[in-house]
């Protein structure tokens, strides 16, 4: 049913006052046209009773001053008898407010044919004119006793008309029968009423309207204000800010909604804040364990992994920028010996120590890491043989003349060096095997050597 009717892109309080609006106007119009109609219904019947009274009186009278119909209608017709004995209708041109209808009202009893017996003429006053009420009249005998379609004076009076016949008694005996025909014919004095009585509803129908009005931009701003604020709240939580308190003015169904959205709110907004929180510590994990994944365990230094990768970058751009690079291996000289003499422990020590020299030693730009076991490697980046040479000595007697002594009274600690600065070569793992090479030559060489190309 929702879907066959139209869809307007009206505002809440916008609808509200317009089905207030309708639905006012159409009670208002029915009722309204209820009540007039049933007014003017009731009025009607009042105005037929009161003409039906004048004329009984009039026929009483007439009857009396004459004796019989037949005696009257020798001296005068019946018109001219009820217009000589009836004061002239009051009309409401004075205006102000209106007296109850207490004057007789003119009636045409139909007396078409005879003298006298002619319809009264339009009201002075103007205004709306039917025909007015006019009269069967028939004798005690029921025979017509003037001419009033379709009867002609002396017709008897037929079957379907006796039912509605009212009898007319002079001193408790039936002197006539009779019966109303027509529309009444309004007076000034009635027009004047039932345009009162229509003005009155007009001006009643625009009032409901007005208050209709003002009470529907009332309503309206009232419950679309606690829909406004939560429409308001969800727009920004779509927005991003999810935190979002809205006033709770009731308890009706809007209260309700109103702490529920509240509550609803709150929570999205902790559980938001507890993802993004669990979110920052898994993203420092990996990256903790990225960093971890490239970093020797003991030394803390980086690792062959971390050094192949830099190292291949490095050796790509001193090719393609034809820009020095260098490449050392160093093994420390007869480390197992080391171990044996002294522990395990004291040559995971001097491991460490040496680290720390190597990396005290080197600029910041130099890469250093542990190769593997005892081997240590530095890349050099924008270094000459010449430079990397004369680091790589200082390196050595670093080593050689550090206080071994503090980890063991006995120990004595020198390195073996083999250094490769040509980028020539076909990939940085053909420098890094000249480098090995030339370490190999240290070795045989006496040890605690730098060896070159
Ligand atoms: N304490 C300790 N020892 C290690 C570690 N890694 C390798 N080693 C030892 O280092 C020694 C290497 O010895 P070799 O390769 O024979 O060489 P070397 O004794 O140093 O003799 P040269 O290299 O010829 O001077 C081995 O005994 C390994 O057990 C480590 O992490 N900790």
């Amino acid at each position: 049913m929702a879907t066959l009717l139209p869809r307007w892109n009206l505002s809440l309080r916008t609808e509200l006052i317009a089905c207030l609006l309708v639905t006012s106007l159409a009670s208002t119009a029915i009722v309204g046209g209820l009540t007039y109609q049933r007014l003017m219904k009731k009025f009607n019947t009042l105005v037929m009773q009161e003409a039906s009274k004048n004329f009984t009186n009039d026929v009483q009278k007439y009857f009396k001053t004459y004796g019989s119909w037949e005696e009257g209608q020798k001296v005068e017709g019946f018109r001219a008898f009820s217009e000589r004995h009836r004061p002239p209708p009051r009309t409401d041109a004075g205006g102000g407010v209106l007296p109850p209808p207490a004057e007789p009202r003119p009636v045409g009893p139909g007396l078409v044919a005879q003298p006298g017996n002619q319809p009264p003429p339009p009201s002075p006053g103007g205004g709306l004119h039917r025909p007015p009420f006019r009269f069967y009249l028939f004798g005690a005998d029921y025979r017509s006793l003037f001419t009033l379609a379709p009867y002609k004076p002396g017709d008897p009076i037929r079957d379907e008309d006796r039912a509605r016949m009212f009898p007319i008694l002079l001193d408790e005996k039936v002197i006539a029968y009779s019966s109303p025909q027509g529309e009444p014919n309004y007076s000034d004095l009635d027009l004047g009423y039932l345009s009162a009585m229509r003005e009155s509803l007009v001006l009643g129908t625009t009032m409901g309207l007005a208050l209709t009005l003002v009470l529907g931009l009332f309503l309206g701003n009232r419950l679309s204000r606690s829909l406004r604020h939560l429409t308001g709240a969800v727009q920004a939580m779509g927005e991003g800010a999810l935190r979002q308190q809205v006033p709770v003015e009731s308890d009706n169904e809007v209260g309700v909604l109103a702490q529920a959205f509240n509550r609803m709110s709150d929570e999205i907004a902790r559980q938001y804040e507890d993802l993004r929180q669990s979110h920052t510590q898994i993203e420092a994990m990996a990256a903790q364990m990225r960093e971890l994944s490239l970093r020797d365990a003991l030394t803390g230094l980086h690792n062959r992994r971390h050094f192949d990768n830099q190292c291949a970058q490095f050796f790509a751009s001193a090719q393609r920028y034809e820009r020095p690079f260098s490449v050392m291996l160093c093994d420390i000289d007869h480390f197992k010996s080391v171990n044996d003499r002294f522990s395990h422990a004291t040559g995971d020590e001097v491991l460490c120590r040496l680290g720390e020299i190597l990396q005290q030693s080197m600029r910041g730009s130099d890469l250093v890491a542990r190769y593997g076991g005892e081997e240590f490697v530095v890349a050099f980046p924008e270094t000459d043989l010449v430079h990397a040479r004369e680091a790589c000595e200082s390196l050595r007697q670093h080593v050689e003349t550090y206080p071994w002594h503090e980890v063991h009274p006995d120990l004595r600690i020198t390195i073996s060096m083999g250094l490769c600065s040509d980028t020539n070569l076909a990939s940085f793992d053909r420098m890094l095997e000249a480098a090995d090479a030339l370490l190999y030559r240290a070795k045989h060489g006496g040890r605690n050597l730098v060896c070159t190309d």
